[in-house]
């Protein structure tokens, strides 16, 4: 990037860009627009925190986080990959973010288990304290980052934070203008010396700010300083190291900050060394020095820093530091808290302006260790180039005879500020407000500007927000009641069905019972509960289960006699919009003539949406059935009736419309009103009102099916057929589910009867409180069945495996003998039963695709829990074979077919793989992103050295020491000349 390109620069005050930026007459279109959008996302008073991603999805333009569009990749950190993304809420205007994707656990996370040491008081220290090291370093990373709203620092926008999702996604606003270059591919200067000074004057703004809000920022240096796009104005990026320091926040004024958020207290994962060695502060590195035992600065770091006042004569030749190996164990120093401060700073705001300035760092050593540079940062003193920038003003030297007052030239005016910002001694070192006066900063303002900017900032800029006390709560609670919804989510999922007829009539004909209640409650009560109430008495739960045991039996006995009777005739309705697996690739666009209907329309749904367990049953068919308005009475219900043909009508173009990802902020009049983008909470009412209307072909004498929403009793038929057979309901053929793989038939009616069909026998293995309760360790999060769905790791065997092996070691031999009595039941039932039509025996593909494992005699099933979709001799189908299929489970059932309008999502994206395929897929992706899109705009770190203290755990740390006792440990790290780019990464050590 040459300094030539650039348009001329603002002064660097925000009010002095401002004024610039009015007068440019000629400032683009599109930077009016980004500017406007700018100010309002400024105006934007709090940090939106979005703890679902309700739409995921990949398609041509790119890929899709709820409303955000990501195109492509603008840099790699060590802590995560940030994308350009465009966010779609105002459909019109999409508006650029940088959106930077963090995994929650890094490799480290996982082997390690690495805890936190406890959190200070607070009332969620327990589930905190179980989150990842990583997670812990981004989530205080978000916490800084929501306190801050300055026009010289990254705004944080939006976090989204979805506890079923491995990653977090911090949302911020775009600087199009990227890093600044500092220098060019000779090492030569890349700005002109106004150009610094302008940048500069940006930084300490917006550092002063940060320093007035209590933060260090602990990782000053060019690459983290970003344009804006038009290359007006810097802004400070980057806060994954920072530290917020109570003290400081409150020492600016005297007065007590208000109450922050607990994570931002916490100084248990404080540590001293972190940043980028190039940067670091000669108070930081001492320490490390000095633990080496090499006797040069004493033995444990623990000196005062005025003791390194003495500054050692400039020289190139450095005292060779004997490496950690040959002095024997490294013993990190105990973090000093009181070495982090401001000055850290201002140090590292220092060693950026020499780069600036003259294209090099100023304690650069060739082909030197890390070691070598932080003796050369303590010990050394540097020296300036003859000129400076690009433009080539001569400096005069480092050591100048002092001209006078008003003749000061602008290389000795450098020169004079440099001597102040590195300052080895941090006591001494100029202060911002110090910086703010310097001539050199003020060189070429006029003098009203000059007062203006020494002026200063007020602590509380315009926009500048305090955190509520919600956000005081902040990331802590947000873990907490994330888990518990999560987990009441699964409660739900795995709640058995409730036969009691008076009680579901009741809920039925309830008109206060609440929408969302019912949207959530729809098609997800048929798994057993057994195990999932940990933290009642045991007293209790016993009594309760014996109550469930009679409630169930008798069930059960119902059921059969009713199932015996119940035979669904099938209804051709010509023009139904219900959809087979072959019409699901091209649903966008199809509506499917003249097929036949039945009367469980859902069993016909054939795979056009997710069929997973819990999810609600197919919009699309109940949108697509238009229900006479007679038969929406509700004592319909209480007498139902098989569907005839002609109570049915098609609404397939409607159902059929596949809406726009984006589309959900639609206004309604926009579009006709059955095609409009609809709510969560109407489509819930339709789905609710279909589901209630439509006429169940059942036995007047069954009590039982009135108390069951129609949908109920058709997702639980499809989530038994697809759970107890390894497979996918009877219409959708093969949705598989990440616990629905098993493979013979044993395992397969040991797993039927864990869901349900004896409910008395739980699943204890597959409980997913497991996955949520505190006490589970990092081992059970990664191997556990349940495990696997939220934290897929790529190397583990196949969630089918996973799954058949706990069920398998955790099922008793009761268990295993209702496994037996139901394969007999099933094979005993199945001759008898009523039989709806299987999709694929309409539909020539899937024929061909369940050929490999399905003999044609089964082509036509019943209910699936009587007539099983896989017989035994089937022996199910190998995890080869489920791969070959989509994982559909682990989406957010909100959004599974749903978008954010309420409509059901593209297919494609309905059809979705499984959060960990999609990790899959992203990584690879992503890595196709940096490769074939942008292949010289990616800025890859190298990965940072992480020594700290306090996340080793003690036993290995034990394990290492003594291990380098034995054994000298590997040399340290060389310096290479070529790669000095290396002393920009940062690191976090202790
Ligand atoms: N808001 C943004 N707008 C544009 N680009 C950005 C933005 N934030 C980050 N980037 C780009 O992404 C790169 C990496 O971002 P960031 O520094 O936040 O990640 P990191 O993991 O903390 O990296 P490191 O700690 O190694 O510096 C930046 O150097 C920059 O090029």
């Amino acid at each position: 990037m040459s300094a030539s390109n650039h348009p001329p620069l603002a002064v660097g005050s925000h009010r002095h860009s401002q004024i610039q930026r009015q007068g440019d007459a000629s400032a683009s279109t599109s930077n009016t627009l980004s500017s406007a959008a700018a100010a309002a996302r400024r105006e934007r008073e709090h940090v939106l925190e979005t703890s679902t991603i309700k739409h995921r999805s990949k398609t041509d333009e790119g890929r899709w986080i709820n409303t955000y569009l990501i195109k492509k990749q603008l840099g790699k950190g060590q802590h995560g990959d940030v994308y350009l993304a465009y966010d779609h809420r105002d459909p019109e205007h999409p508006q650029p973010v940088a959106v930077k994707q963090m995994r929650r656990k890094n490799k480290q996370d996982k082997y390690n288990n690495l805890r936190r040491s406890p959190l200070p008081s607070s009332p969620h220290t327990g589930l905190a304290d179980h989150v990842s090291a990583t997670e812990y370093k981004i989530r205080k990373e978000i916490a800084i980052m929501k306190k801050i709203n300055h026009p010289h620092v990254v705004r944080l926008l939006e976090v989204i934070d979805d506890r079923m999702d491995e990653r977090i996604y911090m949302v911020m606003e775009y600087l199009g203008g990227g890093e600044i270059k500092w220098r060019t591919t000779d090492n030569e200067p890349a700005l002109r010396v106004d150009q610094v000074r302008r940048i500069c004057r940006d930084v300490i703004l917006g550092l002063e700010y940060l320093h007035k809000q209590g933060i260090i920022h602990r990782d000053i240096k060019p690459a983290n300083l970003l344009w804006t796009e038009d290359r007006r104005m810097v802004k400070i990026a980057d806060f994954g190291v920072s530290h917020y320091s109570y003290a400081l926040h409150s020492s600016h004024d005297g007065t007590i900050p208000p109450e922050e958020d607990p994570l931002l207290k916490d100084d248990s994962g404080l540590t001293r060394f972190a940043g980028t060695p190039m940067f670091l502060a000669p108070e930081i590195v001492e320490g490390n020095i000095g633990s080496t035992g090499d006797g040069v600065n004493g033995a444990d770091g623990a000196e005062s820093s005025s003791t390194l006042n003495q500054q050692p004569p400039a020289t190139t030749s450095l005292p060779q530091l004997p490496s950690p190996s040959e002095s024997g164990t490294v013993t990190p120093a105990p973090p000093r808290k009181s070495n982090i401060t401001k000055a850290i700073d201002v140090w590292a705001f220092g060693v950026t302006l020499y780069g600036l300035l003259f294209g090099k760092m100023p304690f650069m050593v060739e082909g030197g260790t890390e070691f070598q540079i932080y003796h050369a940062i303590r010990n050394l003193d540097w020296n300036v180039p003859e000129t400076m920038g690009s433009d080539r003003i001569p400096v005069g030297g480092r050591r100048q005879r002092k001209p006078r007052k008003g003749e000061e030239t602008e290389g000795y005016l450098v020169v004079d500020l440099l001597e102040k910002l590195l300052e080895k001694d941090a006591n001494k070192r100029i202060t911002l407000e110090g910086i703010k006066k310097h001539p050199w900063i003020l060189r070429d303002m006029s003098e009203a500007d000059a007062q203006n900017w020494v002026s200063g900032t007020r602590k509380e800029e315009p926009g500048a927000r305090t955190p509520t006390e919600d956000e005081t709560r902040g990331a802590v609670t947000k873990i907490i009641f994330s888990y518990i919804e999560k987990g009441k989510r699964i409660f739900r999922l795995l709640r058995p069905p409730r036969p009691n007829p008076s009680a579901a009539s009741r809920r039925m004909n309830s008109p206060r019972r609440s929408r969302s209640r019912k949207g959530k409650e729809v098609g997800v009560q048929s798994a057993p509960s057994m195990g999932l109430h940990r933290h009642r008495s045991s007293a209790e739960v016993i009594a309760r289960e014996r109550q469930k045991k009679d409630r169930l039996l008798r069930a059960q006995v119902s059921k059969a006699q009713l199932r015996k009777v119940q035979t669904p005739p099938p209804i051709d309705i010509g023009t139904s919009s219900s959809r087979s697996i072959a019409t699901t690739k091209s649903a966008k666009s199809s509506t499917t003539q003249g097929s036949q209907f039945e009367a469980f329309p859902m069993w016909n749904d054939g795979g056009s949406r997710k069929n997973r367990r819990g999810s609600v049953t197919s919009r699309g068919t109940l949108d697509s059935l238009q229900v006479p308005s007679s038969s929406l009475s509700r004592s319909r219900l209480a007498s139902p009736q098989p569907l005839t043909p002609n109570s049915l009508t098609a609404g397939s173009a409607s159902s059929s419309q596949v809406p726009s990802p984006i589309s959900y902020d639609v206004s309604p009049q926009s579009t006709p009103i059955e095609e409009r983008p609809r709510s969560r909470a109407e489509s819930e009412a339709e789905a609710e009102a279909s589901s209630a209307t439509l006429p169940v072909p059942v036995s007047n004498s069954s009590p039982f099916r009135h108390s069951h929403d129609v949908r109920h009793s058709i997702s639980l038929s499809q989530r038994r057929s697809a759970d107890v057979f390894g497979g996918g309901g009877v219409g959708n053929g093969r949705a598989y589910s990440r616990q629905s793989s098993g493979s013979d038939g044993l395992a397969l009616a040991v797993r039927a009867s864990s869901w349900g069909e004896f409910e008395e026998y739980a699943r204890p293995s597959e409980d997913h409180t497991s996955l949520y309760s505190e006490g589970v360790d990092n081992e059970t999060y990664l191997v556990g069945a349940g495990g696997v769905a939220r934290s897929p790791v790529s190397s583990l065997p196949t969630s089918g495996a996973l799954s058949r092996v706990s069920s398998s070691i955790s099922l008793g031999p009761s268990a295993l003998s209702a496994a037996q009595m139901l394969l007999h039941r099933s094979d005993r039932e199945g001759g008898d039963l009523p039989s709806a039509p299987d999709p694929a025996s309409q539909d020539p593909s899937i024929l061909q695709r369940q050929g490999q494992y399905r003999s044609p005699g089964h082509s036509s099933v019943t209910s699936p829990l009587s007539r099983p979709l896989y017989s035994r001799g089937d022996s199910g189908y190998s995890d080869q074979q489920s791969l070959a299929y989509p994982s559909v489970f682990d989406e957010d059932d909100e959004g599974s077919s749903l978008n954010h309008s309420g409509q059901e999502t593209p297919l494609e994206t309905a059809f979705q793989p499984s959060t960990s395929q999609l990790y899959q897929e992203e990584d690879e992706e992503s890595s196709d992103d940096s490769e074939e899109n942008f292949p010289l705009e990616v800025k890859t770190r190298r990965p940072s050295v992480t020594m700290s203290e306090a996340s080793s755990p003690p036993p290995r740390r034990r394990r290492s020491e003594s291990r380098s006792t034995m054994a000298p440990p590997a040399p340290p790290p060389r310096m290479s000349s070529e790669r000095s780019e290396r002393s920009e990464r940062t690191v976090v050590c202790s």
